[in-house]
Formats: C-alpha cells, sequence, structure tokens
C-alpha cells in the first residue's frame, strides 16, 4: 500500500444552505492519506511518505466518484502533535478493510475504528449525523448545516469544528484532551438517511478523536475517588471554552492501581459557542471544585493568553469565526481575573451558570457583567438578542426607568446614561407576551443612530418583521416586531460577535472594570464551602 501526504485540495469546498455562512474548507490546507485494499501494507512506507509529500490525483469530486479507494484526508488538526499517527492508523486499518462500528450510546452517529487485532483506535464523528442532522442515525435528524442546532448558539455541522479546537486549545495536554482532528473519509460506511437524494455520499466530515480506554465515565461514579487536580484541570478548559455540555459521560474514568482515578475529558462539540450561553459543568457541586486552585494551576491560568489562544484558532481552525473566538476571550479573561481574585472554580462556574429556580431562567453574573458593559458603551443596544419587540420614540423622559404601559407591553427608557436600563431587561420575560413570545417596548432617546435596517437583519433569518409607522403624543413611532425563535426557554443569548473591533476592545476594557466588585460580591457569599462538608476522600 501506498500511504501519501497531499498538499493539494483534494475535494470541493463544502457548503451548506445558502442563507448561511459557508464553512471555508477550501481555505484550509488539506493533507491526504491515501490508500487502496488491493496492495499490502508497508510501514516503512508510510514514514517515506510523511517526510516526501507527493501530490493525489483524485483532485476533484468527479473525480471521486470513479475512484473507489478508501482516502482520509485531515483537515484540521494537521499541526497538532499526535494527529498524524493516529490518522495513519486509521488509514492502515481502513486500508485493511476493518469497518467502522457504530457506537449504541450518545444522540449523535459516532463510530469505533479498530486495528485488525481489534484494538480501537479512534472515533469518528460525521458532522451530517450530529443531534437533528439530516443523516442522524438515531431519529434525530431531519434539519439543515448550519441551523440552531441542540444549543442555539452551536450550528449544526459544526460540532467537528469545536471538537479540534479543544484540542489545540489544550496547551500541552493540560487537560488531557485526547488527539482530535476534522478529516474527510470517502468511501466508508457511514449512516445516510435517504441514498437516492444524497449525492454527496462519497465523502463524510467528521471529528476524529483518539480512542481512550476507560473503566467507566464519570456518570457511573461518585465523584469522592476523582483526584482534585483532574477536575480542576478540565474544570479551566470548561470555564475557557465555555462547556455547553459538560455532562458526566463526557467524563472518561481509567481506573489506577491506586486511588485517585484518572479523567479524561471527551466529547468538545458544544464548547465555544458563537454567543454567550448557559453552560453546563458537571463537576460544579463535585467537592473538588471547592478547593482552591495550587500554585501550578494558578501558574497556568496566569500565563494563559487569550490574544494568542485567538491567534491559534484563526491560524488553525480558521471556520470557526470571530464571534466563538470573542467567547473565548472572554472566558478567559474572566478566568484569569477570577483566579487572581481567589475564587475557586466552583464559584468561577457558578458566576457564569445560569439560575434556574423551576420557572424561570435568569442571566448568569457573567451575562449580566456584559450587558453592563454593553450598555456603558455609546451606541444604543438595539440589536442585543435579548429583544424581540422594539418600538422607538423621540420623546425623551429622562427621570423616568419604567415610562409606561401599553397594549400590556411594558416602556423602558433607553438611552446611554440610563445604565440601569439592562437589569431591567431581565424581567422583560415577566411582562404580558403576545403570541407566545416574549415582549416589550423599549424608548429611544436618539431615533437617528436606530439601525433599523440592521435590526431587521439581524431576526430576517427566522422572523416575521412588521414595520408600521404610527404616532403617540405627537412624536412619530416606528415599530418592529419580531419573534425570536425558541431556541431554548427564553429565545435568547447574549451576543458579543456583532460589535466592531474598535467597540469590542471598549467593551472589553469596561467588562474588565466590572469584575473586580462582581468577584468580591461573590466572595461575600459562602455557598461553595458547604459542599466541603460531604465526606469524600481525595
Ligand atoms: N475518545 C474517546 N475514547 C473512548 N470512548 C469515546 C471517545 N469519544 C467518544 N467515546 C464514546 O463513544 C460514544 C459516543 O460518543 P459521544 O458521547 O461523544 O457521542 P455524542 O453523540 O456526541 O454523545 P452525546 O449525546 O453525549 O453528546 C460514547 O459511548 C462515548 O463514551
Amino acid at each position: 500500500m501506498a500511504v501519501a501526504v497531499d498538499h493539494g485540495h483534494g475535494f470541493k469546498p463544502f457548503t451548506r444552505h445558502p442563507r448561511c455562512r459557508l464553512l471555508s474548507f477550501t481555505q484550509l490546507d488539506y493533507k491526504m492519506l491515501d490508500f487502496s485494499r488491493d496492495q499490502s501494507l508497508d510501514l516503512s512506507n508510510i514514514h517515506k511518505s510523511f517526510s516526501t509529500p507527493c501530490l493525489s490525483n483524485s483532485s476533484s469530486a468527479r473525480d471521486d466518484l470513479h475512484d473507489t479507494n478508501s482516502k482520509i484526508e485531515i483537515i484540521i488538526g494537521h499541526a497538532a502533535p499526535r494527529v498524524r499517527a493516529m490518522v495513519v492508523e486509521v488509514a492502515i486499518a481502513m486500508a485493511s478493510g476493518v469497518k467502522p462500528e457504530p457506537a449504541s450510546s450518545g444522540l449523535g452517529g459516532a463510530y469505533f475504528l479498530r486495528a485488525q487485532n481489534g484494538d480501537t483506535i479512534a472515533v469518528a464523528k460525521p458532522i451530517d449525523e450530529e443531534p437533528l442532522a439530516f443523516n442522524n442515525p438515531k431519529g434525530l435528524g431531519g434539519r439543515l448545516l448550519g441551523q440552531p442546532g441542540m444549543k442555539c448558539s452551536i450550528r449544526i455541522g459544526e460540532t467537528g469544528l469545536r471538537e479540534s479546537a479543544a484540542y489545540v486549545l489544550d496547551h500541552n495536554g493540560f487537560a488531557g484532551v485526547p488527539p482530535t482532528a476534522l478529516v474527510k473519509f470517502s468511501h466508508i460506511n457511514f449512516n445516510i438517511n435517504n441514498p437516492a437524494s444524497d449525492s454527496a455520499s462519497i465523502y463524510k466530515i467528521a471529528s476524529l478523536q483518539r480512542y481512550v480506554k476507560h473503566d467507566s465515565d464519570a456518570g457511573d461514579l461518585g465523584p469522592s475517588s476523582f483526584s482534585v487536580t483532574c477536575v480542576h484541570h478540565i474544570g479551566i478548559l470548561d470555564v475557557r471554552l465555555m462547556n455547553l455540555d459538560r455532562h458526566a459521560g463526557n467524563i472518561l474514568v481509567r481506573n489506577g492501581q491506586e486511588r485517585p482515578s484518572e479523567l479524561v475529558p471527551i466529547d468538545h462539540g458544544f464548547c465555544l459557542p458563537e454567543a454567550l450561553d448557559d453552560p453546563y459543568f458537571e463537576w460544579l457541586n463535585w467537592p473538588q471544585a471547592s478547593i482552591p486552585f495550587c500554585e501550578a494551576e494558578l501558574d497556568y491560568i496566569t500565563r494563559l493568553d487569550p490574544y494568542k489562544d485567538a491567534e491559534t484558532l484563526r491560524s488553525e481552525v480558521p471556520s470557526i469565526g470571530e464571534s466563538p473566538i470573542r467567547v473565548l476571550v472572554l472566558c478567559t479573561t474572566f478566568l484569569k481575573q477570577a483566579a487572581a481574585h481567589g475564587l475557586c472554580l466552583a464559584e468561577i462556574g457558578e458566576m457564569m451558570t445560569r439560575d434556574f429556580n423551576g420557572r424561570d431562567e435568569n442571566w448568569s453574573t457573567l451575562e449580566n457583567l456584559c450587558i453592563n458593559a454593553k450598555a456603558r458603551l455609546k451606541k444604543p443596544l438595539i440589536d442585543d438578542k435579548i429583544i424581540s419587540t422594539l418600538k422607538c420614540d423621540d420623546h425623551k423622559q429622562p427621570e423616568q426607568e419604567q415610562v409606561g404601559e401599553k397594549d400590556g407591553d411594558k416602556m423602558f427608557r433607553f438611552d446611554d446614561k440610563h445604565k440601569g436600563f439592562l437589569d431591567q431587561a431581565s424581567h422583560i420575560h415577566e411582562t404580558p407576551a403576545k403570541d407566545n413570545h416574549p415582549s416589550m417596548v423599549v424608548k429611544f432617546a436618539n431615533p437617528p443612530e436606530m439601525p433599523l435596517n440592521k435590526i431587521q437583519d439581524t431576526f430576517l433569518d427566522n422572523n416575521i418583521i412588521d414595520d408600521s409607522p404610527s404616532t403617540t403624543g405627537g412624536n412619530l413611532m416606528r415599530s418592529v416586531s419580531c419573534s425570536v425563535p425558541n431556541y431554548n426557554r427564553d429565545g435568547q443569548c447574549i451576543y458579543i460577535g456583532e460589535m466592531e473591533d474598535e467597540e469590542w476592545q471598549t467593551f472589553l476594557g469596561i467588562f474588565q472594570k466590572l469584575l473586580p466588585e462582581a468577584f468580591e460580591e461573590r466572595k461575600s457569599m459562602d455557598l461553595p464551602k458547604h459542599r466541603l462538608g460531604l465526606s469524600c476522600q481525595f
């Protein structure tokens, strides 16, 4: 068998729904491993091929139609350590005729790739088999790539990117994310729900992660056998990446000869959302999270450079886009300052998590800080997606916060002096809803600055726009009614990706100035301490 590394651009660009951003895989430096089933394996040849890259002849989708040889191509992760070795092993296994084995667990399509001797090498998760995606094999399919997925802030088809990003950002294996890449498989039998209509079935894009031998996952055990270090390291990663999905099943447990067990974090598809969202941290209530960071951990956190990490993502995972990168910068900044103020992991995690009391979900402390920081920017914040119905009026009533009630909607004055406005916004959900959508009215002190088109653009994809002029008290009132789709319970996320660069920098500066007071307030609460009372051994 000849295994060759290809620096060419072997496949046609991967596109998705026309209204959605293109995944710019054409910009990426593809490296391809070709292998053929009818030739014998020659490992010495593999090494030679790596050191002497050569071009593949199979450079178009048309060629692929006539080429039945299996291929695997690294799209993201070719510079990451230990990725190539994993891909070579998978390539050899596939060349020997080994078939991917579907995993029964998980909501998405996942496949174990085994070597000829039966050892599992890696886990592949095709992006079109994610939960809700059209080729999902577990009855959860039907949607196009690029639409909001299980989490409103992460699009269908983009979890694989994030799995790779988590590995790239886990510097020196601090949290122990297994080697992960985004790859393209061709001529491999993954699931297709409607073969007749699927013309692109000759290849699939998938995340590929090194399989980790394990004894159980964290859901099978209580946390008392887990090492403080493992919990802290995984928690630090989750905070940086705003992981929305750190449930116990996503932490594998390896029992050593002695306690404590080693923890391995997997499944990072719901990290790095496009907007601030509600993270889920299983470790939040584990006693280890309430133990202060040790010197080495504090040193690691101090040395984290959010801007360098942002550059790393831009160069190594370019298709991820700027919004998730901003979430990374914001969360890393938050972590660094929180740790410097002496907060423990549990306190930091709690500040990032929304408060759900069974009926209402309130913004997290982190989200409230961002709302306040945005309110202090000069520009009116009308494109925040916290607003589902907007009305504007140049009639100023500066002394009043709530300026009235109309058709069941509360009316609030809004200008840049009125920083309390966005605190009020947390009460939006309690206002009477129209057509089952939360509703509010905002009065703008400065109508000319209101980019009405921008509002319409923001909501156009999924909403009904009603732009009807009316008059109130002699003042022109423009009305824009939009229904925010029900992504989550409240249909709301705080977006930070829409700001211009300069505005973003100003926002970050304001955000950082707000942090010390918030940390002091958090430290004055003693919530996490009671957890230390639980009986556990470390
Ligand atoms: N790197 C790995 N090493 C060992 N097992 C793994 C690895 N990655 C995933 N698995 C296992 O593969 C199965 C499916 O993986 P995973 O849970 O990540 O899929 P998913 O569809 O994204 O799941 P979920 O519904 O929890 O989001 C699980 O049993 C998981 O434990």
